[in-house]
Order: C-alpha cells, then structure tokens, then sequence
C-alpha cells in the first residue's frame, strides 16, 4: 500500500495553524513555527493559545522549528507565512525539498519592493515546484470553531488540484478548483484594501447604503485590474473575490478592518498595527497595489484612498467626505 501523502504547513499563526488542523484530520500534517516553544505548545499540549486561544488542535498535529526538518517531510508544502517573509522563509529550503512537491500558498499581500505575488515569490525561490494557492471566504477563528465554510484550491493544472482537494477538504469545509490562480490570487490580496475602507465606514458609522457603495464599487476596482493583468473578471464573482471581499468586510474579527476602523477612531497606522498584534497585509499592500493599477493604467479610486490613509497623507473623514466630490461614470465601465 502506498504510503499516506505528508502535508507541511510553514507559518504557525492563525491560518497556518487552522489549515494544518484541517489537513491533520485527513492526513499526516507537520507545521513548522520560528518559535520553538509554540511548536512545543502545538504538539504537546494541541493548542495554539497566542493565535487561537484554547480552541483544541488534533492531537495527530505535530510542530517542529526546524525548518530543514520540515522540508524534508513535505509531499505537499503549504506556506502560511505573512507576504514579506515568505521569500527568507522558502531560500534556506530550496535544495532541501525532493522533486515536483506541489507548493500551495495561503498568502495575501503583494511582496513590498518587488510587487510579486506571492505565487511569484515562490516559483522563484523553489524553481520546478507545481505553485498554486488555497483561497476564499476563511476568517481563521471560525474555521478552527468548525463553522461551515468553501475555500478554492487554485493550479494551472487541475490534476494536481483534484489531487489536492481531499487534504484539506472536511465535511465543514468544501472545497473547489480553479485554474485561474492570478485571478483567485489577486482577489484574496485586494479584497484586504477595501476592508480597511469598510472599517473607516464602520469607525465613522457611515450608513448602509454608503458601505454597500465601497463594497460593491470596491469589487468593480479589484474586477478591472485583475482583468488587466489577464485574469478572468469571472473569478472576481466566485469564492476567492465577491466571497472573500464580502466575509473580509463584514466581519468584526477581520484584522483588516479593524485597522480601518482603529484609524477610524483616530488611531496612527503604527498604534492601530502594533494594537492588533497580527498581519493585516492591506496596510502595506495598499500603496503597491496603486503602483500596479498605474502601471497597468487602471482607475482604482478606493485602493488610493486607503492607500493616502494609510500612508499618513489623509484621515478616514477627508477620505469619506471627499466622497461627495468624485464624479461618477460609466458604472459598466470596468476596464
Ligand atoms: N487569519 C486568517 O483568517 C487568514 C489569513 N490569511 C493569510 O495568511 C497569511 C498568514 O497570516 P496569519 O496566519 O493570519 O498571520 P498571523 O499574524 O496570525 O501569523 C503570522 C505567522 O507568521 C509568522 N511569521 C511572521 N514573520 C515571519 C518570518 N519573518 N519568518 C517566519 N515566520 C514569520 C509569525 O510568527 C506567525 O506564526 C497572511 O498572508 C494572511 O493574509 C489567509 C486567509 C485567512
Ligand atoms: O483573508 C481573510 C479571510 O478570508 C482574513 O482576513 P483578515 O486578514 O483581514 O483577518
């Protein structure tokens, strides 16, 4: 009998630990921490308790920090590390992983300087590897609560989707394909900008119809660079855009928004960030995105507000007042 495929999950905070908890009840799962005493925590007491306080962990979930050691154990590598450490995370190991181990990113902010994808990143640092992603609608904490939730796995090819599907799926957890990774991709890191515009609404107790507009007139901007850039703008409809976005901005327990929503409150982006304690990967998207959207001469009005905020430039009010003053087009016009 063949034996059973070994998942490795690198990064140990609140998504990495919960997909390897899903991959755990299907498979071996090993996940990788930089910090030796929360792998100690993971695999000795099955609980992550900084990132998922007592939520229980399976007890078949092992941890290790030795990242080497980890390598060597993927038939499947899952990195789960914030945008900005995958390429020092992924270098150290690219002799150490064996031939063809398909690489699924879970990571949603662009890469500051290089403006890479993180699929990008990784086709880089680990050459020959099949690179995809696993995306969608997935706050972490009510995932590892066990709510019922879809996520898209995403590869250029769909052989080796449908052979990653059945490690993460569970009974709660579905999960679909797609070949368009740029377009799954994309949405997962734009979807982080516009809710950091739907925290300043909430900050501001702007009204409904207001958050409706940013959301929907958000969707369209995420839409028209991702078709641009060569996605298909029906991807931005699916899980990984309309469902990501919409889960993104209306959840209280998004880091994303609550920084939108601290700024909101008057709060600097450094006291908002440093209050969160995790990765919120818009606020240091925001401003690359817009780099994107002009080289590929796209019109994204809601990312340069949020990026104007972010950066110090402007305050949420100005941001929604200045509202008032954009003259609306065409609302078909997409791109
Ligand atoms: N938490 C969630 O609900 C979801 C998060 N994501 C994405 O997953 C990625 C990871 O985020 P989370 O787990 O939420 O972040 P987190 O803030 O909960 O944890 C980040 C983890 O990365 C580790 N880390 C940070 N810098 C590192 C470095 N230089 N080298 C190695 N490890 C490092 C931290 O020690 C921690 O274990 C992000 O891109 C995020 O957007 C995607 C879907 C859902
Ligand atoms: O990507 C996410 C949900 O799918 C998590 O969003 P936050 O990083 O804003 O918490």
């Amino acid at each position: 009998m063949a034996r059973a495929i070994r998942v490795v999950v690198l990064g140990s905070g609140s998504w990495g630990t919960t997909v390897a908890a899903l991959s755990a009840r299907n498979t071996p799962t090993l996940v990788w921490s930089r910090n030796e005493e929360t792998a100690r925590e993971i695999s000795t007491e099955h609980r992550n308790r900084r990132y998922l306080g007592e939520r229980p962990l399976p007890e078949s979930l092992r941890a290790t920090s030795d990242l080497v050691e980890a390598a060597h154990e993927a038939d499947v590598l899952v990195v789960g590390v914030p945008s900005d450490a995958v390429r020092e995370t992924l270098e150290p190991i690219a002799d150490e992983l064996r031939a063809w181990v398909p690489v699924v990113s879970l990571v949603k902010g662009l890469e500051p300087g290089t403006r890479l994808r993180p699929t990008q990143v990784m086709a880089e640092c680990l050459p020959g590897h099949p690179v995809g992603l696993l995306a969608g609608p997935n706050l972490a904490g009510e995932i590892a609560d066990g709510m019922a939730a879809a996520a898209v796995v995403a590869m250029q090819d769909d052989a080796v989707a449908a052979a990653l599907q059945p490690l993460f799926a569970t009974p709660r957890f579905r999960v679909y394909r797609n070949t368009d990774v740029l377009g799954c991709e994309l949405g997962g890191i734009l979807k982080n900008i516009v809710a950091i515009a739907a925290g300043m609404a909430e900050g501001l107790s702007v009204g409904d119809n207001t958050r409706a507009m940013v959301l929907s007139r958000g969707l369209a901007e995420m839409t028209r660079l991702g078709e641009a850039m060569g996605a298909s703008p029906r991807t931005f409809a699916g899980l990984t855009g309309m469902g990501d976005l919409i889960a993104t901005c209306m959840s209280p327990s998004s880091r994303n928004r609550r920084v939108g929503e601290a700024l909101a409150r008057g709060m600097t982006i450094e006291e908002a960030v440093d209050a969160l304690g995790q990765v919120a990967e818009g606020v240091k998207t925001a401003p690359t995105v817009l780099e994107l959207a002009r080289e590929y001469g796209v019109e994204m009005p809601i990312a340069a507000e949020v990026a104007a905020v972010v950066t110090g430039q402007r305050t949420p009010t100005d941001v929604y007042r200045g509202l008032r003053r954009v003259a609306p087009g065409d609302e078909e016009d997409i791109v």
